[in-house]
């Protein structure tokens, strides 16, 4: 979900006053050492980063206040996005879900404990796509803060322990090239690294 609110700015879309909520299958998910795909007819993909939420507790109807002792880590992770599936789908009207669930979207760093993050709400995002700065933003300036985000969606559907719920990114995503190499992080905290297929 577009939760940053620079990311509105930038595309010049007005600040949204829900969240959009989409499901990305764990069968998405990759890790250090395997590599992001091309899906078929995607001649165009996204690099996006995310603050990753690892719940740590079975909940349904989770009230903002509640929301912290739900979260059991953080993660650091990549949305990656079919632009070709996604503008089809937004003309038509049509669900994201070969825009955002294709095998090898969803690439994920090592799980970080909760301690280890003194504060979610000032965690400063990065992304290098071939050693460039391309994405660098705080989830301080997230439209909808976690514990929202956790209220929001629990009242639609229960979450269960492991579930990662990513928060949107920030501006500053573009396409990525076949044998590009994406560096991201929580700044002092933790990093991943990706390749895209050369094929
Ligand atoms: O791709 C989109 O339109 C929404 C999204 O995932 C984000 O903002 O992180
Ligand atoms: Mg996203």
């Amino acid at each position: 979900m577009c939760s940053l609110s620079e990311c509105c700015k930038e595309l010049g879309a007005p600040i949204p006053n829900k969240p959009l909520i989409f499901l990305k299958p764990t069968t998405t998910y990759i890790t250090e050492g395997q590599d992001i795909r091309f899906p078929p007819n995607c001649k165009e993909m996204l690099y996006e980063i995310e603050f990753g939420v690892v719940i740590g507790k079975r909940g349904f109807n989770i009230s903002r206040s509640e929301a912290d002792s739900y979260i059991g880590g953080y993660c650091v992770t990549l949305d990656m996005t079919s632009k070709d599936h996604w503008l089809d789908a937004n003309k038509n009207g049509h669900p994201w879900a070969l825009a955002k669930a294709f095998d090898t979207s969803t690439p994920i760093g090592r799980f970080i404990e909760k301690s280890k993050v003194s504060d979610p709400t000032n965690v400063q995002l990065w992304l290098n796509l071939n050693g460039k700065q391309r994405q660098y933003e705080n989830t301080g300036d997230m439209i909808f803060p976690v514990d929202y985000l956790l209220e929001y969606v629990t009242q639609y559907m229960s979450v269960e322990e492991g579930d990662l719920i990513i928060t949107g990114t920030p501006p500053g995503f573009d396409t990525v090239h076949k044998g590009d190499v994406i560096e991201a992080g929580f700044k002092n905290i933790d990093s991943i690294k990706f390749h895209v297929s050369k094929n």
